[in-house]
């Protein structure tokens, strides 16, 4: 596995051409955008890195979807992102269309790829590259779960005072203000995280994390791209190392958690055939009420999304 397609040179493709690049394991990134010399500067300027920072890949910039023949893994970030004041959802009309047309075009050039969505509205933007492909349910999947585990790690590392490092958590659900951390599979190496947190305290923390990707947007004026763009490129190194890492991402349920044909945040094991496994967890009551909630908004985009003309 050596080809790696980055849709999207902005804040979030720019950065996971640049994380990957220094993980140095693939031979070649393409960063695509319809601004073509913001794609040929963004990795001509992280190929100037590579002697500095020691890797060998390859980076290159280009707005003709034939220089991303043959590619193994398809990140796909194209798309607008959101301003303060607005959810994610309100850019389903935008964004649906500019991620059907890309995977259309993708997939003219590339037989078998593993595509890996992050444009949002994430779940419905997941599905509508799964349509626009054809490609069974493994090979298409979202970036979201790692990117709110890591911000609900981050806040329970403050509050604790230790290394996010140590703190391993399960995330389930829509990438949303729905979404549902899951206490219950938190720990801190090892240690209950009921044990060293108060439940109030703790609460507070989910509530933040909930609302994680709009707090970056009202202090920046758009969304976050640091730890969205090295949390793509994590799956990635995954996939191209065949490491069966367990992480939550958006993948398409089929009777899992008693859902069916919905792409919904959940824990699978990510190896070279994108995912080799859906884990299901055997959640309480109220696990499973706050995930039908999470399930059911995004339904709710989901009909928006049926009817959009996309043609
Ligand atoms: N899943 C997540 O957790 C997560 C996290 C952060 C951002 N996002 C989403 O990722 C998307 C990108 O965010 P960003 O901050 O990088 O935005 P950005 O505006 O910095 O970059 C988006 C890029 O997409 C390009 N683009 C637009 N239409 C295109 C097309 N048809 N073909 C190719 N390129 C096209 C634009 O030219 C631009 O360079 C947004 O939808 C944002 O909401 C998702
Ligand atoms: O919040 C956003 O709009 C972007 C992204 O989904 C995030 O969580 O950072």
């Amino acid at each position: 596995m050596s080809k790696v397609t980055v849709v999207g040179a902005g804040n979030v493709g720019a950065t996971v051409a640049n994380v990957l690049a220094h993980q140095d394991l693939v031979r070649e990134i393409v960063v695509l955008d319809i601004k073509g010399d913001m794609a040929r500067g963004k990795a001509l300027d992280s190929w100037q890195q590579a002697s500095i920072d020691s890797y060998s890949t390859r980076l290159t910039g280009t707005e003709n979807y034939a220089d991303t023949a043959d590619s193994d893994i398809v990140v796909i970030t194209a798309g607008i992102p959101r301003k303060p004041g607005m959810s994610r959802d309100d850019l389903i009309s935008t964004n649906a269309k500019i991620v059907t047309m890309v995977t259309r075009s993708i997939m003219e050039h590339s037989k078998n790829p593993i595509i890996i969505v992050v444009s949002n509205p994430l779940d419905v933007m997941t599905h509508a590259a799964y349509k626009a492909s054809g490609l069974p349910r493994n090979r298409v999947f979202g970036m979201a779960g790692i990117l709110d585990t890591a911000r609900y790690r981050a806040f329970l590392a403050t509050a604790l005072d230790v290394s996010p490092k140590d703190i391993q958590a399960m995330l389930l659900g829509g990438h949303g203000d729905t979404m549902v951390p899951l206490p219950r599979y938190t720990t801190v190496s090892g240690i209950p995280v009921t044990e060293m947190i108060s439940d109030e305290d703790l609460d507070a923390i989910v509530d933040r994390t909930k609302k994680g990707g709009g707090e970056l947007v009202k202090l920046m004026g758009t969304s976050a791209w640091y730890a969205p763009g090295a949390a793509a490129a994590q799956m990635v190194g995954a996939i191209i190392r065949d490491e069966n890492r367990i992480f939550p991402c958006c993948a398409q349920l089929d009777g899992e958690y008693g859902m069916k044909d919905l792409f919904l945040g959940v824990p699978v094991k990510l190896g070279r055939e994108g995912i080799v496994q859906v884990i299901e967890l055997k959640l309480n009551d109220q696990e499973m009420d706050l995930l039908n909630t999470s399930a059911d908004h995004v339904r709710e985009v989901m009909e928006v999304f049926e009817g959009l003309d996309i043609s």
